[in-house]
């Protein structure tokens, strides 16, 4: 029978409340300090250890440094000082291990895939910047999903795109020389101009995308208040390491990452700016309905297309876009019936998570990628020089170089890979053990986060040599030569095993075709004597200013 506590019922209220607060204070001191610092089967790994006599770090442990530091370069100096195993303690005494090893790599990434899927906060947070689809699925529900997406990415499909990629380029490039030349008419008697590159970068990577993912038009070079645009802007202006800890903590709470994209919080918005830690909330869930909206309006016209063009015809009808090409597909299985066994019949709902999927993954990544090439062929002139030597010629001879000729440049290739090695777009992601193991010869209890130490890796002088941090693209030419070079596992910006990024050749080759024509056509320096590059920390890493640079065409 239920008897409630009140001073008559022979039971204190206060010995309750010590007993409660006795084993929270008990709870708290196991998970803060016993067992990261006593009794966890990782504690004696090598790593960064605080002071145990800090409250901050006690709560955060190496949190703080790590979100407010460049992304990849802390734990790079922890690989130098503790080697290939590191452990470092994070937030709530939660403790996270890095391994560099190919044999380590091949176990969490490849082997045993299923037994480390990607962490439910980082899962949620990509989820709600770049849409529940593949980037947040994991096990079966994956694998079937990847099969279904695999043949729009195929080199049959990229090699037909190639061609889209043309008109957005020299519309950049026309617009930076109309620039150069106003300076030139201003009176500077100079042609040379600064421009925000990554922003510029950034407009016509996305409407590269918006071509060749959905077919759709978005022409945010020319159009300075395209909606969609304006919508990632400010999504990406929310990218620094207080906000994405305040998101990560946000998206950590059960429920949260579903409330964040409800009709109620959108209308209900502006209570978030009232809310101090929360206020930069509204933009996000602002920024996200906006998106969301333009791709819904997306995937209805190219629905409508497919429907009016299966029921003309069933072939393609020229339509090469990724989104017209799964529309079709899923039409075909629906009368055939055939998706029911190795594939899977997308809902609405589910193709429209892709269609975030593909914009969020797939433009910013590759701005932030070309953003970075040219960051470091600034600051290396003869490289910048040889560059442009290979594909001066190649571009006079055929302006619009298709698939073939594009991957036949050899020092374009080996420049676009090695910016890839050096700035990883997305330096990092996270994995967390679902079973206990041992990994490279360490006990890993159940639960632990894996953090895949992209920009470590790709930068290890255990891999790479001596000059491993120094921009030499000559090095792709000789990888046969470098002992300790691992095919598979040097090089993670895509990571590897069946997570891998479905769009790494698109996004290798598009890199590529931007790169050739904005290098054949200007010469980059440094904006300003001593400047600096500032990666921001966050999970993709873009310039913090934008990168401004000195632009000049070059002589025709
Ligand atoms: C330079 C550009 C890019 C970089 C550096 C990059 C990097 C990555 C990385 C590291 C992952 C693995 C994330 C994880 O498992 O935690 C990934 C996955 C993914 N990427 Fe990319 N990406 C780029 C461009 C693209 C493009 C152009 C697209 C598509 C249009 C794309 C779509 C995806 C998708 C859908 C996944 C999830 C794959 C899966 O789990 O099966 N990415 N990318």
């Amino acid at each position: 029978m239920f008897v409630p506590l009140n001073w008559n019922s022979g039971v204190d209220l206060t010995v309750v409340s010590c007993v409660v607060l006795g084993l929270i204070g008990l709870k708290a001191l196991h998970q803060f300090i016993l067992y990261p610092w006593a009794l966890s089967p990782l504690r004696a790994l090598p790593g960064p250890k605080g002071s145990l006599w800090s409250l901050k770090y006690i709560l955060y442990g190496e949190f703080p440094k790590i979100m407010y530091s460049e992304a990849g370069v802390l734990q790079r100096e922890w690989s130098k000082l503790y080697g290939k195993v590191i452990r470092a303690v994070g937030p709530f005494g939660i403790e996270r291990v890095i391994f560099l090893s190919p044999a380590a790599m091949q176990k969490v990434l490849v082997d045993d895939w299923i037994d480390y899927p990607r962490a439910d906060f980082i899962r949620h947070t990509l989820g709600l910047i770049a849409g529940y689809g593949l980037l947040t699925h994991t096990g079966d529900e994956h694998r079937t999903m990847r099969r279904t997406l695999n043949p729009a990415f195929s080199i049959a499909s990229l090699s037909a795109q190639t061609d889209m990629y043309y008109e957005p380029i020299y519309s950049l490039v026309s617009i930076l020389k109309s620039k150069c030349k106003a300076a030139e008419k201003a009176g500077t008697g100079n042609r040379a101009i600064v421009v925000p590159v990554y922003d510029w970068l950034s407009k016509v990577t996305l409407d590269i995308i918006c071509l060749t993912a959905f077919g759709y038009v978005s022409d945010s070079l020319h159009s300075p208040h395209n909606e969609l645009a304006e919508a990632y802007h400010d999504l990406l202006s929310l990218q620094n390491g207080k906000n994405s800890a305040a998101i990560i903590t946000l998206v950590s709470i059960p429920g949260i990452p579903k409330l964040l994209r409800t009709k109620l919080l959108y209308n209900h918005r502006w209570i978030l700016k009232y809310l101090p830690q929360l206020a930069p909330m509204e933009i996000l869930v602002d920024s996200i309905k906006r998106i969301r909206d333009i791709s819904a309006q997306i995937l209805a016209e190219r629905t409508k297309d497919a429907l009016a063009v299966g029921a003309a015809d069933s072939s393609l009808a020229g339509k090469k876009d990724i989104m017209s090409l799964l529309v079709q597909s899923r039409m075909q299985d629906t009368t055939s019936g055939d998706g029911a066994s190795s594939k899977m019949i997308m809902s609405d709902e589910m193709m429209m998570e892709q269609v975030l999927t593909f914009l969020g993954a797939g433009h910013e990544t590759t701005a932030s990628g070309l953003a970075w090439t040219f960051w470091l062929l600034s600051t290396h002139p003869k490289i910048q020089e040889k560059l442009r030597a290979e594909v001066a010629p190649v571009l006079a001879h055929n302006p619009n170089p298709d698939f073939r000729t594009l991957k036949g440049m050899d020092y374009l290739n080996y420049v676009v890979m090695e910016s890839l090695r050096l700035f990883p777009p997305a330096p990092m992601t996270v994995r967390k053990s679902a079973k206990g193991d041992f990994v490279d010869g360490v006990w890993v209890p159940k639960g632990t986060l894996f953090y895949i130490a992209i920009r470590v890796i790709n930068t290890y002088k255990g891999f790479w040599g001596n000059d491993a941090e120094e921009f030499r693209p000559e090095r792709w030419a000789e990888l046969d030569k470098a002992p300790d070079y691992h095919p598979t596992h040097s090089f993670q910006t895509f990571i590897n095993g069946p997570h891998h990024c479905i769009g790494k050749t698109m996004a290798i080759v598009e890199m590529s075709a931007v790169l050739a024509i904005i290098i054949a056509s200007f010469k980059f320096s440094p904006a300003y004597p001593g400047q600096k590059a500032h990666p921001t920390a966050a999970i993709t890493m873009k310039p913090a200013d934008n990168l401004p640079l000195l632009i000049e065409p070059v002589e025709d």
